[in-house]
């Protein structure tokens, strides 16, 4: 049996990779002004965090972090780093006061990726960690393929990683393999076990990044990794609108304003080349349309009964669409028609569902009011004359 723990308003931070996890998607490369553009946004919604990039890159892109950095007033920036001092100097050459170190945990990472064992991972997480923190940064460090790997070990990486000065421990599901249920266990597991807040990073392989992270939350975890809509490796990361929308209708706070949503999510459909799916959660153009007669007459009489106000579209800034389609019923209809400023009576309604049905199937998309006037003008025509 589950007990989850209640979660306490303004106690859980998001920490946004867009611009590191985001931008590692296949294809997608954002230019220096999408990416001040992107972290602006991102600070103004309300993110704790905004990983900014990997310093290891080169010079130009250590150029363009710092440029980055220039345009976030309110989040931490943070720099991810692989264990190794050669990307902690990157790190420190732009400016930035918070890095992030991932260390690879599972088997198949240590013996196939980094040919090392479990104590030189321990060991260069303590001399990392140490090194940055005497060099006055604050530092937090991610067990990758954590899923993956005996959770002992996760323990002993997290108070070695304590022990040398890291402020917080990221748990990465990097290939997406947990359920809410595994999520749930493991990060109880571990919040029970280490003294060091905890980061949950999900990835979306089997489509659970958003409700694993939200798992997770109820686990203990106190930051979650997510990115603008859930760009990501592969299949993505947890979605920072589904996540923040998802507590938010729970009464947890997450500091996100969530207007701000709408925007941050189309700038970077747009700097990805990812357009958003109609039906994306929160964000995708057709989530607050209806269209089935039952569901539109019902909401022009009271809007709760199908749009809760916890995701209702004024709550994102956004505003309700009644679409006109194969599926109206009178009531959405002779609503449309009067918008339109012709005959909205049921009689009419009950003349035009052949021809809006037939109109769907054909175009594949809802009757505009042009196209109610253009059917309207046809059944006149076909009147019978007394
Ligand atoms: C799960 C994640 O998201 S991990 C983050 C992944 N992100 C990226 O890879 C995007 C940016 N990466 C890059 O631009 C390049 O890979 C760089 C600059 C980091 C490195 O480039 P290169 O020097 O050409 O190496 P390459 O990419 O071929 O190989 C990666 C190297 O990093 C090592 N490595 C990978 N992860 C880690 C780690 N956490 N700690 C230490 N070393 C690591 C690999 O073992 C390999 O080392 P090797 O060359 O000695 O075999
Ligand atoms: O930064 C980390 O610790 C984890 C890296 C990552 O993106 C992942 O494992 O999916």
């Amino acid at each position: 049996m589950l007990h989850a723990r209640p979660l306490t308003p303004h106690t859980l931070a998001l920490c946004d990779t867009t611009l590191r996890d985001g931008e590692q998607t296949a294809g997608v490369a954002f230019s220096l002004s999408e990416k001040r553009a992107i972290a602006r946004a991102l600070d103004r919604a309300g993110v704790a965090e905004i990983e900014v990039g990997i310093a290891a890159m080169g010079w130009a892109e250590v150029a363009e972090i710092r440029a980055v950095m220039a345009e976030i007033s309110r989040a931490a920036p943070v720099v991810w780093c692989r264990l190794r001092m050669g990307d902690l100097d990157m790190a420190q050459k732009t400016g930035t006061k918070r890095v992030h170190f991932a260390a690879p945990t599972s088997t198949a990472q240590l013996e196939g990726k980094l040919r090392v064992d479990r104590d030189w991972i321990l060991r260069e997480t303590a001399e990392l960690v140490y090194c940055a923190t005497t060099r006055g940064l604050e530092v937090s460090v991610g067990a990758e393929d954590a899923s993956r790997t005996d959770p002992e070990f996760l323990v002993r990486l997290a108070e070695v990683a304590k022990a040398a000065g890291a402020i917080r421990f990221r748990v990465a599901d990097t290939l997406g393999l947990l359920d809410p249920l595994g999520a749930y266990r493991l990060i109880s597991h571990l919040a029970a076990r280490i003294a060091l807040p905890i980061e949950m990073h999900a990835h979306n392989d089997f489509g659970m990044a958003t409700a694993n992270t939200i798992m997770a939350a109820h686990a203990g975890a106190t930051h979650l990794s997510v990115t603008v809509n859930g760009l990501g490796e592969r299949a993505g990361n947890a979605a920072l609108e589904e996540v923040s929308a998802a507590l938010e209708a729970g009464a947890i706070g997450t500091g996100i304003d969530l207007t701000a949503l709408q925007p941050l999510s189309d700038i970077v459909a747009k700097a990805s080349g990812r357009a958003l799916p109609v039906q994306k959660p929160i964000t995708g153009a057709l989530v607050f349309a209806h269209e089935s007669g039952i569901h539109v007459d019902a909401i022009l009489k009271r809007a709760d009964t199908y749009e809760d106000p916890r995701c209702a579209p004024a709550r994102f800034g956004r505003e309700r669409q009644i679409v006109i389609g194969k599926h109206s019923g009178a009531a959405g209809l002779c609503a449309a028609l009067a918008t339109a400023g012709l005959p909205a009576t049921p009689e009419m309604a009950a003349r035009l569902k052949p021809l809006l049905r037939a109109h769907a199937i054909r175009t594949k998309r809802p009757a505009s009011p042009e196209d109610l006037r253009r059917m309207v003008a046809r059944l006149a025509r076909s009147q019978p004359t007394t």
